[in-house]
């Protein structure tokens, strides 16, 4: 089945989900224009989320995605919280943030029983899931609604796993993908890929399509992505200075400096590698450092001191997710940043 009939949509083009920089917005803009939106939900509450899916029923009737975390929530580790405090300490004092302020909790909650119901309610045509998937029984509900249902493999090894599990298809998340690696069988960076390796990898290995991300920001990219094998393509950062997003104004001004030609993987805002600008924080302490807590404990500490430098100004303590191939990236309208990618899908139209 080609991906335009799995997803309902007129393009093989899905608009990557972006937690803290997008809503139903840019989601439904995509939409209109063809392509599948999509709304990520790791940061929202249930009511929040019932208010996304509202307020996106409103703007479009067309086939959308809803993306979910599925980590497995890590035990609070006391040493370890107490060794990142230290670490974090000098900042605190330069800031004035009072290290009490810290409001500790896990601040992106794993799909669960509440968000299912959530999806059994509101049928959303597909549901992509990030870091594996969830328990069976949940995944189950998901399925017995209807919804196809995506994830994303960083190695060859988890793009089987989640095929075994019977995904309707997987994501290939190259290395220069913006955001966070998608990885939950493979956790050796060392060993993570670049699109242009790990796809057609996955494609002659998979039978069920594979979904190209990372790196992808014009109608070259796409075509490079199509002509080795890509089903489709998943585009993230080039979507992120579109008015329709809701990227901050220090994120997109990152974005469009010299700045963003310099990205790293970094696990200090959340604990989990994941792409962004590098930044104050990323070059003094990491960019990767053990001392961060796990997933997502570590972004408890950083929030106040991202806060408090937000407020004059700056984005030393923010994290400004972007991918590698960003530093080309346009402030357009997401319709039209959509026809333009489409573009690349013209000599492969057969594939649909
Ligand atoms: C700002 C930002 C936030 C992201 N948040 C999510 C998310 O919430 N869920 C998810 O599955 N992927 C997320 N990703 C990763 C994307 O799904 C995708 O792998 C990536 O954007 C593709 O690479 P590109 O940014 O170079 O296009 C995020 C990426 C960015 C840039």
């Amino acid at each position: 089945m080609s991906l335009t009939a799995l997803l309902g949509t007129d393009l093989p083009l899905i608009q990557a989900p972006m937690a803290g920089s997008q809503d139903h917005r840019l989601a439904a803009a995509v939409c209109q224009a063809g392509g599948l939106g999509s709304i990520p939900c790791a940061m929202l509450t249930p009511a929040a989320l019932r208010q996304e899916l509202q307020a996106m029923r409103e703007l479009t009737e067309r086939p959308f995605n809803l993306n979910f975390f599925s980590h497995v929530p890590p035990e609070p580790d006391a040493a370890r919280e107490a060794g990142w405090r230290e670490a974090l300490a000098p900042y605190y004092d330069e800031l004035g943030v009072d290290p009490a302020s810290v409001v500790v909790g896990p601040r992106r909650l794993p799909f669960n029983a509440e968000a299912a119901a959530l999806v059994e309610e509101f049928r959303p045509a597909v549901v992509s899931f990030h870091f594996g998937l969830p328990q069976p029984d949940l995944l189950e509900r998901v399925r017995r609604s209807g919804a196809k249902i995506l994830s994303s493999a960083t190695t060859l090894n988890e793009a089987l796993w989640l095929q075994a599990q019977g995904v309707d298809a997987v994501i290939a998340q190259g290395l220069e993908a913006g955001g966070h690696r998608g990885h939950f069988l493979d956790f050796d960076l060392s060993r993570q890929l670049g699109l242009f390796a790990l796809l057609p990898q996955l494609v002659d290995a998979l039978s069920v399509p594979v979904i190209a991300a990372g790196g992808i920001a014009d109608a070259r990219g796409v075509a490079a992505a199509m002509a080795l094998g890509a089903a489709g393509v998943q585009v993230g950062s080039a979507y992120l200075l579109c008015p329709e997003a809701s990227t901050s104004a220090i994120h997109r001004a990152a974005l469009q400096s010299p700045a963003a030609r310099h990205t790293a993987l970094t696990n200090l805002f959340s604990g989990r590698p994941a792409r962004g600008i590098v930044n104050r924080l990323m070059r003094e302490l990491g960019p990767l450092s053990e001392r961060a807590p796990a997933f997502p404990l570590a972004t408890a500490a950083i929030a106040p001191l991202r806060a408090a430098a937000e407020a004059q100004g700056s984005g030393d303590f923010s994290p400004l997710w972007a991918g590698q191939n960003v530093a080309g990236s346009r402030p357009m309208p997401a319709a039209e940043l959509t026809r333009e990618l489409a573009l690349g899908f013209a000599p492969f139209a057969k594939r649909g």
